[in-house]
């Protein structure tokens, strides 16, 4: 299994490391545009190699994607984060012109990859992606849910006073601060719904404090996050790797899913070999459809920039 990981920042250098630290990939090949960068992101994640136990080898290029070639998984985490104040959407000016590139260099040298794009404003990326690229839906995935999700767990966490592991639940719609959908009515602890341990104003600030857990960390780094997105990435990797057909909710193409067109947005999917090789219709209460139907409305605004 080889992996690409375009961008050697932040997110792209965590997202190497983990997939690393988890020894599923023969190779994973970091590409960044600033010269060197990527390159010494790559020998200083190897030098970790006996201390962490693996064997994936970890090489970075400048610029250029020939040692990218045929690669399994893609993933695209070039672009610039947002600063303390700044909405994700108001990165793309910029970044739809560094994904719209990127993505154009990874096909050329891998015409048959699985695309996962990092990226924000990620779910219009993830369209933007979609649109020029042609691919089929199946191999081309934004990475949001699995990591509002990881957030929404620990939050929940926090306020049950167990462990994470104890706790499970799913963040859908788009990944923005507004429009993130965490699904309470279905989260439990150990089976049991956290509505039996949790009064509605906790879930509700519980639900609140996800939405904004990308912000909240953005105010308190400078910088965006990366310690969990690139967890998050890994695990998606690593569920087309191993073929897991794990569910994650994760920002798929949708054809008339949750009565929903023409765009990307987080809705549960099985991810195996194939990338998307289902998209999980759920039964959602009337106020999760309606959420998830206005955070839809907010992609296409967002969407309709592209133009
Ligand atoms: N979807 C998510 O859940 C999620 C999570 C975290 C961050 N992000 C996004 O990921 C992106 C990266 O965040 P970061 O913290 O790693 O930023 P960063 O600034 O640390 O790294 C970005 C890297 O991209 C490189 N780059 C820029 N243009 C390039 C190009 N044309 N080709 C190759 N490399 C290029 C830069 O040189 C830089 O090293 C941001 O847009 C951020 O908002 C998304
Ligand atoms: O918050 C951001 O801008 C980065 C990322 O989307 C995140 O949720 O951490």
């Amino acid at each position: 299994m080889k992996v690409t990981v375009v961008g050697a920042g932040a997110v792209g250098a965590s997202c190497a490391e983990y997939i690393a630290i988890k020894n599923f990939a023969s190779e994973v090949v970091l590409v960044d545009i600033k010269e060197g960068f990527a390159e010494g992101k790559a020998m200083d994640l190897m030098q970790t190699a006996t201390l962490n136990g693996f064997d994936t080898k970890i090489t970075g290029r400048t610029n250029d994607y020939t040692a990218t070639a045929n690669s399994d998984v893609a993933v695209i985490t070039s672009g610039i984060p947002r600063k303390p104040g700044m909405t994700r959407e108001e990165l793309i000016g910029i970044n739809a012109g560094i994904v719209k590139d990127v993505a154009g260099k990874i096909i050329e040298h891998s015409p048959d990859v699985i695309l996962i794009v990092v990226s924000n404003p990620m779910d219009t990326m993830t369209y933007l992606a979609h649109k020029e690229l042609g691919l089929p839906k199946n191999r081309i995935i934004g990475m949001g849910g699995a990591l509002d999700s990881a957030r929404f767990k620990y939050r929940l966490s926090e306020a049950l006073a167990c462990p994470a592991s104890d706790v499970d639940g799913m963040v859908i719609g788009g990944h923005s601060d507004t429009g993130m959908v965490p699904l309470t009515s279905l989260a439990t602890r150990n089976s049991v719904r956290v509505s039996e341990f949790l009064s509605e104003e906790r879930l509700q600030q519980v639900s609140e404090d996800t939405k904004v857990g990308g912000a909240t960390l953005t105010k308190l780094l400078g910088t965006s996050a990366w310690y969990a997105p690139g967890a998050a990435v890994s695990s998606l990797v690593q569920s087309i790797a191993c073929d897991q057909k794990k569910m994650f909710p994760c920002s798929t193409y949708l054809e008339g899913e949750y009565g929903l067109s023409d765009l990307c947005i987080g809705v549960p999917v099985i991810l195996g070999k194939d990338g998307i090789e289902e998209i999980v219709e759920l039964n959602l209460t009337d106020a999760e459809k309606n959420k998830l139907h206005e955070s839809a409305e907010a992609v296409k605004k967002t969407n309709a920039l592209l133009e």
